[in-house]
């Protein structure tokens, strides 16, 4: 189910345009990171996706269905694709993480029996089947993180958007976060994702998007993210593995057309040579 977006443009009232004309290809099973400055509008681009926002105007649509900003296109929209948003707060609001879970699903009308099961299913993916009967208020911030995602999970979205997924979780909890990403993407859904880290976006997506003065460019992570133009228009750091494999190039040390995505690439490049 491929997503499209043509001509988005959107400007909070009495504002400039945060978006200007924005045009992406989101291919069905992909993984995509949304990339830019502070401010350069992320949040406002994943929230247009989901109808959260109504744009200026421009067309979104997943698998041919058209977005539309009415309560029927909206409810149908919400079963394709999720957005879960930086704060976990804005989404969790049950008494117990099962309850959260499993709202989506019965809002959908399941059955007993298929609720349980997604929820079970939500929270397996997540690894967070040990949190089932905790009080959600009770939880650590990326404990909450995470229930946030099995909930949007749990209603089988064909398209998952997540606002910062990995912020404020430490080390451990952000790898834990991506590895339940890589099992979501391993069954066929869509992953857009909004992240300021850079060596995550190389490592982990198929295509970057850069957004800049309410325009994007889309293309392969480790050409856009190897551009200086495009990483000083965005102020954007390079990632370290293609800082390093720059130095390693000028210096003879591994071929010119090197581009190692994460450190293990790179070792392994080391080790050829
Ligand atoms: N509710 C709002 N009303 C008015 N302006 C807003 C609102 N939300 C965001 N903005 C403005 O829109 C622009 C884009 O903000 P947005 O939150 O989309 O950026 P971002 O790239 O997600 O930033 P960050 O990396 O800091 O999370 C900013 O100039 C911001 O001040």
């Amino acid at each position: 189910m491929n997503t499209e977006v043509a001509g988005l443009t959107f400007a909070y009232t009495g504002g400039p345009p945060v978006l200007a004309g924005v045009d992406l290809k989101i291919p069905s099973g992909s993984r995509i990171a949304v990339l830019g400055a502070n401010g350069s509008g992320k949040s406002t681009l994943l929230r247009c996706l989901s109808g959260a926002l109504k744009p200026t105007s421009g067309r979104i649509s997943v698998g041919g269905h058209e977005l539309r900003h009415n309560r029927s296109g909206l409810r149908r929209h919400r079963h394709l694709l999720q957005l879960i948003t930086q704060d976990p707060d804005d989404q969790l609001f049950s008494a117990s993480v099962r309850e959260d879970v499993s709202f989506g699903p019965v809002n959908q009308g399941l059955s007993e029996e298929e609720v349980r099961a997604r929820c079970e299913e939500a929270l397996d993916l997540l690894a967070a089947t040990h949190l089932a009967d905790r009080p959600t208020h009770q939880l650590s911030f990326g404990e909450r993180k995470r229930v946030a995602i099995a909930s949007a999970v749990a209603m089988r979205p064909a398209v998952l958007v997540l606002d910062e997924p990995t912020a404020g979780l430490d080390p451990a909890a952000g790898i834990e976060a991506v590895d339940a990403l890589a099992r979501l993407h391993e069954q066929g859904t869509t992953l857009v994702m909004a992240t300021h880290d850079v060596d995550l976006a190389l490592a982990w997506a198929d295509e970057v998007v850069v957004l800049s003065r309410g325009v994007v460019r889309q293309g392969a992570p480790a050409e856009l993210l190897d551009s200086d133009p495009v990483l000083e228009e965005a102020r954007l750091r390079r990632p370290w593995v293609l800082a390093v494999a720059a130095r390693l190039r000028a210096l003879g040390v591994i071929e010119a057309e090197s581009r190692p995505r994460d450190e293990s690439s790179l070792l392994a490049l080391l080790a050829r040579e």
